[in-house]
């Protein structure tokens, strides 16, 4: 009963151990709490919560329109949800460097294991889209020092999310990559790559753990877990992936309900209530209600 058993620093540090053990790390994004519960059963290693995610389900486009508070409260219910460790996005911290630092907090308080913050102007965009400019050197190493500096847990993991590769090439991401490592980042996410070499010329370019973003529809080709294990990613988002399942799977039973007026055909395609029931423990929660019920009645009896 209840979702979570474990601690925001056990979390942090499971999370510290699986980027260390030299086996990739996969933490497919989670569009809901509930969906958390999935990604946990079938055994990942961890969730992520996707900025882009977390604006659409508002209805809004991921240009930097989200606030922290919305964030932090997702973080909060996602988090709560999982045993496993839960990476955030947070975009570009939301701000100036001190606005950075009061994310860092927040999220830290949300009791995420990691967080990455990305070197985009404000707003921001998407990564995978054309238009998006990155702040200086200067700036970037700013805004990392200032997420470093604000964790009060040592272990929450601060990860530095670079966008320069889609913006002035490789060799400028990787000298990014170094400055962001230099300035305290625990761990780099590289954005928009373009190949497997480009993963591995990164891989030798910083000596802390690598991010790769499997994002459909996107600048990457989409890898298996072992080609990025092959170049030395240590872990692996599939950001918004399920929230695209889920919405083909909705778009397609309401193009059925309005063209034959029933959802029978869906039905065999739905997770059935049962599941459902067995996915939120309605069976503990109903044991837990019942032993309260019956030490009152009990109770009642004796008074
Ligand atoms: C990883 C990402 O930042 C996200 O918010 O999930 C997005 C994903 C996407 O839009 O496909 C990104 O900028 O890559
Ligand atoms: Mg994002």
């Amino acid at each position: 009963m209840l979702s979570s058993t474990r601690t925001p620093s056990e979390k942090r540090r499971a999370f510290r151990a699986g980027l260390a053990s030299g086996t990739t790390q996969r933490f497919p994004g989670a569009f809901t709490p509930l969906s958390t519960r999935l990604v946990q059963e079938k055994g990942f290693e961890g969730v992520y919560l996707s900025g882009a995610v977390m604006a659409n389900e508002l209805g809004l486009p991921d240009v930097g329109l989200t606030t922290l508070t919305e964030v932090a409260l997702r973080a909060t219910q996602v988090a709560s949800a999982t045993d496993l460790p839960v990476l955030v996005d947070a975009d570009t911290g939301f701000g100036e460097p001190m606005n950075v630092a009061r994310t860092v907090q927040a999220l830290e308080d949300a009791g995420v294991a990691g967080l990455h913050v990305e070197d985009q102007v404000n707003p921001k965009r998407c990564g995978h889209l054309d238009g998006k400019e990155v702040v200086d050197e200067a700036t970037a190493v700013r805004r990392v020092r200032a997420a470093v500096g604000a964790r009060r847990d040592p272990d929450l993991v601060v990860m530095a999310r670079t966008d320069v590769r889609g913006v002035s090439g490789l060799a400028a991401a990787t000298d990014r990559a170094r400055a962001l490592v230099d300035a305290g980042a625990d761990a780099v996410f590289p954005e928009a790559m373009a190949s497997l070499e480009e993963f591995a010329a990164m891989r030798a370019a910083v000596d802390v753990p690598l991010l790769a973003n499997m994002t459909e529809f996107g600048r990457s080709d989409l890898f298996t877990v072992q080609q990025l294990q092959d170049v030395g990613v240590d872990m692996v988002i599939f950001p918004v992936s399920m929230l695209r399942v889920a919405m083909g799977a909705v778009e397609r039973a309401l193009d059925e309900l309005a063209a034959t007026g029933t959802l029978a055909g869906q039905v065999p395609t739905m997770q059935t209530r049962a599941r459902l029931y067995e996915l939120v423990d309605y069976a503990g929660y109903a044991a837990f209600d019942e032993g309260v019920v019956s030490f009152d009645l009990r109770d009642n009896r004796t008074s």
